[in-house]
């Protein structure tokens, strides 16, 4: 019955994400409030920051960043695309892979303008904000390719989308916990994706704490499992990762704006053993 529960928990997932709108969910979640960079108590600020912190302290290296369940956002790789020359970015859906190529064909086929925060991140690396420009070229640079990506199988990625000795480092934001029926598969997903990381790669986690569903469009209500600090630590342990770091931010009221019931946000900087 379990395995049959399984694969039915994780079919009826896919098929909530069949209503996925990218540009609906740009503007849900990328632009204000909660993209706010005025703002002090801003979300963006803060998980901009822990990113860059998290690539720039001298501990990760290597030569391939690979971010697990991109969606139609480029924010998590904009500090690490500093560090690494290669960077693969990866969704589910070709709607979102589509979003991510639009961006990169830099022919304005895409739902964002992601200018705010490619400037926020080179004032963050002590660069003019007018440096935005060379950003947004390295980025074109080093990003490989989009490819198809499903955490739910023991090997997420095609079997030549990685080099035999795996990615020097992973980054995956709002995306297991979103995509999995329930805990056991969210911890179920964590072990799948560190089969993609060398032993002694870094793992950035960035999460919903608390959430129990989102809109990915309108009326495309998508169920979340719930979170709290505790089973994003123990799901961690249990798929052979050592947590370096973990820091949350508690949502300001104003910044719930229906779109999901998420309270807080968790970044985790883990190391794979
Ligand atoms: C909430 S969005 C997160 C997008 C983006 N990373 C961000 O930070 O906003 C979740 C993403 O997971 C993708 N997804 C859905 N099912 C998946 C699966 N089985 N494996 C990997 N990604 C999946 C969706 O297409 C969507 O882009
Ligand atoms: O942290 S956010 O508010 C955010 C960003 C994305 C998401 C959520 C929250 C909560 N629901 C998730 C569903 F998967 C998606 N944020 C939005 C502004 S830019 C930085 C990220």
């Amino acid at each position: 019955m379990e395995g049959k529960g399984k694969v039915n928990g994780v079919a009826a997932m896919a098929a909530c994400y069949q209503g996925f709108d990218p540009a609906a969910y740009l503007q849900y979640n990328y632009t204000p409030p909660r993209a706010d960079f005025e703002r002090k108590d801003s979300i963006v600020p803060w998980k901009l920051a822990c990113l860059h912190r998290a690539f720039t302290e001298g501990d990760v290296k290597g030569e391939l960043l690979v971010d697990i369940g991109s969606g139609p956002t480029l924010y998590q790789v904009l500090s690490g695309c500093e560090v690494f020359n290669k960077v693969l970015l990866t969704d589910f859906l070709e709607v979102n892979r589509q979003e991510l190529r639009g961006w990169l064909e830099d022919e304005g086929g895409c739902n964002l303008d992601w200018t705010p925060y490619l400037q926020h991140v080179c004032k963050l690396e002590g660069r003019r904000p007018s440096a935005w420009t060379e950003k947004a070229a390295k980025l074109r640079q080093v990003i490989t390719d989009i490819v198809p990506v499903d955490v739910h199988r023991p090997q997420p990625l095609a079997l030549d989308a990685l080099p035999s000795e795996g990615a020097d480092c992973l980054v995956s934001c709002f995306c297991l916990e979103s995509v999995s029926p329930d805990l056991a598969a969210f911890t179920r997903a964590l072990g799948h994706i560190g089969r993609l990381l060398r032993t002694g790669g870094h793992l950035l986690l960035i999460g919903a704490l608390g959430e129990s569903y989102y809109f990915g469009g309108p009326g495309v209500r998508i169920p979340v499992v719930p979170l709290n600090e505790a089973q994003v630590c123990a799901s961690l342990k249990e798929s052979g990762y050592t947590l370096i770091r973990l820091e949350v931010y508690t949502l300001p009221q104003d910044m719930r704006v229906g779109v999901d019931d998420v309270s807080g946000v968790f970044f985790v900087k883990a190391i794979k053993e």
